[in-house]
């Protein structure tokens, strides 16, 4: 029933998730604005270097959620260890966040300012659980590499995915990724990052991310962040159910929740 189905339009957006995700009004939410000042670095982090490996010929197929597009990836081959994570993490998908216009649509902010849009590369604990749904029950569960996006030039490798935007315009479509994409090419060239303890960003909101945010931006150009824009939010034949400009994602961000107790820690300059 598409009313109850959770979304970002004033009836069903980020301010109602908690009527039917409770976990989503927790003390341990994402995302958050990062203030630099509150942030400590950390020597153990500096010991253990994020370390990274990916299968381009591992992403198989981009789907439209209705909340995004979503590029779903055999984790078999990927590997995630080091920074602030105890064991290996496996690359299970990856999407964006944007808004409807370039001055906002991240979801971390950084001093109160937002980006153009966010990049999330979202893995989960192969060393502890059997697969990523287990995972995202459990506290250490899921780990999620934000990275920035701003405007500036058109991204070469993000580019992959904004030519099969088309075959996926409306919700629930989905092509496969014929073009391999490399995840570690849409990263930054420098490695400094924040990390703290949150959830996902979207409902069930599970309180199990470990995330860790990349301080440099990197640069999309305006004609592929309007690409994004151009998703429908609906099924194809079916009318739109969102009150959305005529069902368009133009927007998919969640506003920041408040750090609380939680720690920031930073690692770089
Ligand atoms: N925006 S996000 O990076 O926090 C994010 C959003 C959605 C999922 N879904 C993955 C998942 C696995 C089990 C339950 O859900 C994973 C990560
Ligand atoms: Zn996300």
């Amino acid at each position: 029933m598409s009313a109850a189905e959770w979304g970002y339009t004033k009836r069903n957006g980020p301010f109602t998730w908690a009527k039917n995700y409770p976990t989503a009004a927790g003390i341990r939410q994402s995302p958050v604005d990062i203030d630099t000042a509150l942030a400590t670095s950390d020597s153990s982090l500096e010991s253990k270097p994020l370390r990274w490996k990916y299968v381009p010929q591992n992403t198989r197929t981009i789907v439209n959620s209705g909340h995004g597009w979503r590029v779903d990836v055999d984790s078999e081959g990927s590997e995630l260890v080091g920074g602030p994570l105890e064991g290996t993490y496996k690359l299970q998908q990856f999407h964006c966040h944007w808004g409807s216009s370039s001055d906002k649509g991240s979801e971390h902010t950084v001093d109160g300012q937002s980006y153009a849009a966010e990049l999330h590369l979202v893995h989960w604990n192969s060393s502890k659980y059997a697969d990523c749904g287990e995972a995202a029950d459990y506290p250490d569960g899921l780990t999620v590499l934000g990275v920035l996006l701003k405007v500036g030039a058109k991204n070469p490798e993000l580019q992959k995915v904004i030519d099969l935007i088309p075959s996926i315009s409306h919700r629930g479509e989905k092509t496969e990724v014929k073009e391999a994409i490399d995840p570690a090419k849409m990263l930054p060239k420098t490695l400094s990052y924040w990390t703290y303890l949150g959830s996902l960003t979207v409902p069930p909101c599970n309180e199990s991310v470990t995330w860790i945010l990349f301080k440099e931006p990197v640069e999309v150009s305006e004609e592929q962040l309007a690409a994004f824009r151009s998703l429908r939010c609906y099924k194809r034949g079916e009318e739109c159910p969102c009150d959305e400009v005529d069902g368009l994602l133009i927007s998919n961000y969640r506003p920041t929740l408040p750090l609380g107790t939680r720690e920031l820690r930073e690692c770089g300059s």
